[in-house]
């Protein structure tokens, strides 16, 4: 099928990657002219396993093509699908305006029948706000060309975005007559075939309830993770393993184990303003969504747990403190730095005078640029930072190592030359990634989330 995409970013170039590998004809357009020309060499913006490969292998096939030539996109893909940005504005609700500035590209230059395709997290009514946005140009026009407006979020984790876009739990559709009806029901059908061979994987649903659908995913996994990290920090001052707890219950089946990791707090491009987006869908509604106040507030916290560890055991003044920081990235297997808890870290500890030396397996680059923005106002403070090429260069000298990523390769360091390197050897470990009986055997000083601490006898 020929399949346009608008938006290259995460979700875009994945999703344009992957249609393309199962044979669609797809055109990736953005506005971004750098980043075009680099997919056009050959380079990807971002780091996501395996994008490389799928990417250069479509291209040199023909299916995929990169481009900034709006008019030409529109008239390339049957299925329009928009995927940009919708960041948070200043009143935490989903930021629309490239949604509709793409809407408003399709219906300027559409020549005939097309499904335009919300990939994007939008709120409930935005496909028919799209819709209008569409009717307005057709109309300015003098044209009454067909189409329809479906729903179909996504629901890909970064580092793992193929896998989950090849092999989906679930593909959620919103179609209904008001939007679009049978013959988008069966181009959209017909495009996730492939999806679907090993089982039917597809809800249909109305648009409005797909929409939905999104932000109320997002929102229960979020309030699983704000409500571990509540547990574990009770469970520090009553002396209770919460990794116990987890194993406890995640074996309830109506529980289960994903996403009960108490940790520094949830980052990420997607649930910090997803929560925050549901709540202004509610505040609009004049409902109050209470639960997910207070799993903002949570997770608010929760990213300076870590540090209130460090300045209780180092003390406020920091000053002639040095610490080693293994991650920066949101979560392992990204360079994603958006709503990464190490930048809540690096702020307590640098503003109070500490030095730091960091290191993160693919996220230096990123960290680096968003970092320079998050100390616009006191670039003296980036100073103190030293970025590092490896995990154990990062460790020489330091008062204690921190860590706020769960990257593989810091699961089984070298405990004795952790200890070797070190000044003292304490460890205050964000992402809950070693055993405290393993830890105190070692003779190290360790401070989990939630893991009674064990001191160093
Ligand atoms: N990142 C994820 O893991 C993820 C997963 C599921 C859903 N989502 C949702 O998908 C959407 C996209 O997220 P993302 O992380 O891919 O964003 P992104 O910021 O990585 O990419 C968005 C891209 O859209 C481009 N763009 C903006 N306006 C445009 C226009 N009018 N025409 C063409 N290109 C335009 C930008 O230049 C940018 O390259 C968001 O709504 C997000 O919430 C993201
Ligand atoms: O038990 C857990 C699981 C995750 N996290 C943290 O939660 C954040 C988000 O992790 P994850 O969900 O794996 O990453 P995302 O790539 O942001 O993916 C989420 O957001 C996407 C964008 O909407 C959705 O498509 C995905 O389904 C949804 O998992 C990260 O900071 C993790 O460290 C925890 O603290 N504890």
């Amino acid at each position: 099928m020929k399949v346009t995409i608008i938006g290259t970013g995460y979700v875009g170039l994945v999703t344009g990657a992957c249609l393309a590998e199962v044979g669609n004809e797809v055109f990736c357009l953005d506005l971004d002219q750098h980043k075009v020309d680099l997919l056009n060499h050959g380079v990807i913006p971002i780091h996501e396993a395996g994008l490389e490969e799928l990417v250069a292998r479509n291209r040199a096939s023909g299916r995929l093509i990169f481009s900034s030539d709006i008019a030409a996109s529109v008239e390339h893909g049957d299925i329009q699908f928009i995927a940009v940005g919708t960041p948070p504005d200043k009143d935490g609700a989903a930021d629309l305006q490239y949604v509709f500035a793409a809407a408003r590209h399709i219906g300027k230059y559409m020549d005939g029948y097309k499904v335009v395709v919300d990939k994007s997290t939008v709120p409930v009514g935005t496909a028919h706000r799209v819709r209008e946005v569409i009717l307005e140009q057709l109309a300015a026009r003098g044209s009454t060309i067909d189409f329809a407006v479906v729903s179909n979020p996504e629901f890909l984790k970064e580092g793992a975005a193929i896998e989950d876009f090849m092999r989906p739990d679930r593909i959620v559709i919103g179609c209904d007559e008001t939007f679009g009806g049978q013959r988008a029901r069966s181009m959209m059908k017909q495009l996730y075939l492939p999806f679907n061979r090993n089982r039917e994987r597809t809800f249909w649903m109305d648009v409005r309830s797909a929409e939905f659908t999104k932000y109320a995913a997002n929102a229960m996994l979020a309030t699983r993770i704000s409500f571990m990290n509540e547990l574990a920090n009770l469970a520090d001052k009553v002396g209770v393993d919460i990794e116990a707890v987890r194993h406890g219950i995640g074996s309830d089946p109506r529980i289960g184990y994903s996403f009960l990791y108490a940790g520094c707090g949830y980052g990420g491009s997607c649930f910090p303003k997803d929560v925050q987006a549901l709540r202004h869908t509610g505040a609009q509604y004049d409902h109050k969504m209470q639960i997910l106040q207070a799993v903002a507030e949570v997770n608010e916290r929760q990213k300076h747990v870590l540090g209130r560890k460090i300045i209780q055991r180092f003390g406020d003044d920091l000053g002639r403190r040095h610490f080693a920081i293994w991650g920066l990235a949101f979560k392992p297997n990204t360079d994603d730095m958006r709503y990464a808890p190490s930048r809540a870290l690096l702020r307590q500890l640098l503003k109070r005078g500490a030095s730091v030396a960091v290191y993160d397996p693919v996220a230096t680059k990123e960290a680096r640029r968003v970092l320079q923005e998050d100390f616009a106002e006191m670039p003296h403070l980036l100073e103190q930072i030293r970025f590092c090429d490896s995990a154990l260069q990062a460790l020489q000298d330091a008062d204690a190592l921190a860590i706020v990523t769960e990257w593989k390769a810091f699961r089984s360091p070298d405990l004795n030359q952790i200890k070797n390197l070190l000044k003292e050897p304490v460890i205050f470990d964000g992402r809950n990634l070693f055993e405290p009986w393993a830890m105190a055997n070692a003779g190290i000083e360790y401070h989990g989330i939630g893991r009674t601490a064990i001191k160093h006898t």
